[in-house]
């Protein structure tokens, strides 16, 4: 690693372990693990996972970098042993290498399956399941008003019907394959902060009308539902480091040489949460999106937790119409509550999502 400029060169990050590199400083939460070392190492880091290099990006500046100015340079993905066996050598959007082959499934995914047109199309589906998962939470609320009903198993299983049927057509059953594969995607869902609904009631049931269903048309008039949404992705995104990049040839970044085939990986969880880019950053404040520009399209690189540029996720449509369909229909039905004695755990379970270690429970009143 040469030194370009007057900055302090970019040592790579101290480790004890011969072999292993800096992997035993990961902590189940890499993305915790990584904002402490950024926070003694600054926004740009090497580490090293085993033999291979890793740049760590955390500030919104030096993510610009890798996903804007030097976007060509970085949208390769890096192979991995694990994402080849699962997924067919790699030959899936998200993890196939840069080039030709990954272009063509790339336009194929967003004009067929993602374009705004085609989300659009889906409305009915979206509208049906969501019904039904207000049904579910009536019909528990009957047959036992004071049983917390079980929020992360209802959005699990809406995530779950709505991907399945807009993919094949069908609705598969609770032991459905489809549905097991898709187990992860419903994390999504799983970041609702129920405590933080009270201040935007208002706006949603004013639109509700009289408790009948909320139907899409109505979202456009919900602006704090969705900076609500956008709160809840700048402090919760699923994917906190992002999905790793490989530069393609050497180039230097901010002043440091990287080396070609470098992986590197986006906090866009630190960058969500820096001080100097926010207000009350660990605060939930929805209000700071009201009258802000700020959005996660790939613009703004203080918060990007779809990331950015040609890699960046082609589902940001699909998902928001799920999300903001099935919260207003929620609020719009139910005051909810935590079950007596209980507070709100907000801590983190790893994995591919990030999601709440526990289940979210709540006991539910029809208003
Ligand atoms: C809240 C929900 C979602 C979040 C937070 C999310 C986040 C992300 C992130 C961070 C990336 C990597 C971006 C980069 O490297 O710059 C990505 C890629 C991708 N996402 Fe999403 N995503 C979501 C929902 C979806 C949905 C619903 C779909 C499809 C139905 C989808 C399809 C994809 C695909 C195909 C890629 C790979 C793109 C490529 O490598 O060319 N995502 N997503």
């Amino acid at each position: 690693l040469k030194r370009l400029s007057t900055t302090p060169p970019l040592a790579a990050v101290p480790s004890t372990a011969p072999i292993i590199g800096n992997l035993h400083q990961l902590g189940l939460l890499a993305h915790h693990s990584l904002h402490s070392l950024s926070l003694k190492h600054g926004p740009l880091m090497l580490l090293r996972f085993g033999s291979k290099p890793v740049l760590v990006v955390s500030s919104a500046a030096a993510a610009r970098e890798i996903m804007k100015t030097q976007e060509l340079v970085f949208s390769n993905r890096p192979r991995s042993t694990i994402v080849s066996k699962l997924l067919y050598g790699s030959r899936d959007v998200g993890f196939s290498p840069y080039g030709e082959y990954w272009r063509q499934i790339r336009s194929l995914c967003v004009v067929h399956l993602l374009s705004n047109k085609r989300v659009l199309s889906f409305r009915a589906v979206r509208e049906e399941e969501t019904t039904l998962m207000i049904d579910k939470i009536k019909q528990s609320y009957s047959s036992s008003p004071s049983l917390a009903v079980n929020l992360t198993e209802l959005f699990k299983s809406l995530t779950n019907d709505v991907v399945c049927r807009v993919a094949s057509g069908r609705k598969y059953g609770e032991e459905g394959r489809f549905k097991k594969l898709l187990g992860e995607f419903v994390d999504y869902l799983g970041y609702f902060d129920v405590g933080d609904y009270i201040p935007w009631l208002c706006e949603v049931r004013e639109i509700a009308e009289a408790k009948r269903a909320i139907t899409e048309d109505k979202l456009e008039k919900m602006p704090y539902l969705k900076a609500v949404i956008k709160e809840t992705l700048r402090l919760h995104p699923p994917g906190p480091l992002l999905i790793p990049r490989e530069s393609m040839r050497d180039t230097q970044v901010m002043g440091y040489d990287i080396a070609a085939r470098t992986q590197v990986v986006t906090n866009a969880w630190t960058i969500g949460r820096d001080p100097t880019l926010w207000a009350r950053p660990d605060e939930f404040w929805p209000e700071r999106f009201m009258d802000s520009l700020v959005d996660f399209r790939g613009h703004d690189f203080e918060f990007i937790p779809f990331g950015a540029g040609r890699r960046g996720c082609p589902g940001i449509q699909f998902a928001m119409s799920v999300d903001e369909l099935a919260l207003a229909n929620l609020v719009g039905h139910f005051d909810f509550s935590l079950p007596v004695g209980e507070e709100l755990d907000m801590s983190e379970a790893p994995g591919l999502t990030v999601r709440k270690r526990t289940a979210l429970l709540a006991v539910v009143t029809p208003w």
